[in-house]
């Protein structure tokens, strides 16, 4: 692929303030250098202290921005953020039924500050008729709970909900985080045949606005570049974690993460220059 442009687009939704969605995923696929398209499904008007507002955009207009980048432009990766409703999940699932290329779904349900971005009936949708064409699925502990059905309390039940992601509800891999346990953030990684796990200290920070989003879209573009899912979930956790521990000092709430702080590697974080 070494001549070749590496492209990746995200279906998702907005977010103004540019820490989430698919604004953040659009950052993370420049600084993996892969060209980043995207497909609006929801505009909300959030911020770092919460969400005000949400369109839903019309199906038959989510599906022209499809159309558009798929006439033009094919991606070597697609993922999904927020989908909020049933009949954006069965566009998907049409649109993306006989696809080829890496296909990472991080089913966001419920923003860090409490939102809904899914409607509560959509989540059992996106379970049957989504999961099964994921090559990566990326919950959060509360999103693996109602995926597969039980509670998530140790690694132990992490890992059960990770098989059940992918031998039950049929991804192909499923990485189960561990930003929402106690200790240290460790995420299991599960490919229907062995588990890897990825685990830093916790960073002790408010500021973790979109961190899921950045995560499954550096996975995303690492996939379109052609590595494993192994390589590609590692590589994403490095740069989740650096732009973390970089975070910025911006907004009233909950800030965003530093999509650059992959750069300042070795360096004091924000906090500490402050
Ligand atoms: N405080 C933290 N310190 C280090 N890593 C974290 C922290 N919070 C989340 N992470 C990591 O960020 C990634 C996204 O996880 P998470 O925040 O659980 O996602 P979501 O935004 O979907 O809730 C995971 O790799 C997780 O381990
Ligand atoms: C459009 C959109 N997609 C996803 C998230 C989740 O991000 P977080 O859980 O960090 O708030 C969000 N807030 N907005």
């Amino acid at each position: 692929m070494s001549n070749q442009i590496v492209s990746a687009v995200t279906i998702a939704g907005t977010d103004p303030s540019g820490g989430a969605g698919i604004q953040a995923d659009l950052k993370t696929f420049q600084e993996r250098e892969v060209y980043g398209m995207s497909v609006i499904t929801s505009v909300v008007a959030q911020n770092t202290k919460g969400v005000k507002a949400v369109e839903h955009l019309p199906i038959d207009f989510i599906e022209k921005q499809f159309d558009a980048v798929w006439e033009d432009i094919t991606p070597h990766a697609v993922k999904t953020g927020m989908i909020a409703t049933i009949e954006m999940m069965e566009l998907i699932a049409k649109k993306l039924t006989n696809s080829k290329i890496p296909f990472v779904i991080d089913p966001v349900m419920i923003a860090k500050s409490g939102d809904p971005l899914m409607e509560e009936k959509s989540r059992e949708v996106i379970r049957d008729i989504l999961l099964p064409l994921a090559t990566v699925v990326t919950p959060n502990v509360p999103e693996a709970e109602f995926l597969v059905g039980f509670s998530i309390n140790s690694q132990k039940d992490t890992e059960k909900a990770a098989k059940v992601l992918v031998h039950q509800l049929g991804a192909k891999a499923a990485v189960v985080k561990g930003g929402h346990l106690d200790g240290d953030a460790k995420d299991v990684l599960y490919d229907g045949a062995q588990f890897d796990y990825f685990s830093t200290k916790r960073i002790d920070t408010p500021h973790t606005h979109g961190t899921g989003c950045t995560f499954s879209a550096a996975i995303t573009a690492e996939l379109a570049k052609g590595k494993s899912i192994n390589e590609a979930v590692g590589l994403g956790k490095e740069f989740i974690t650096d732009a973390i521990q970089h975070s910025l000092l911006l907004g009233k709430g909950n800030g965003p993460t530093n999509h650059w702080g992959y750069r300042l590697k070795g360096l004091p974080n924000r906090g500490e220059m402050e």
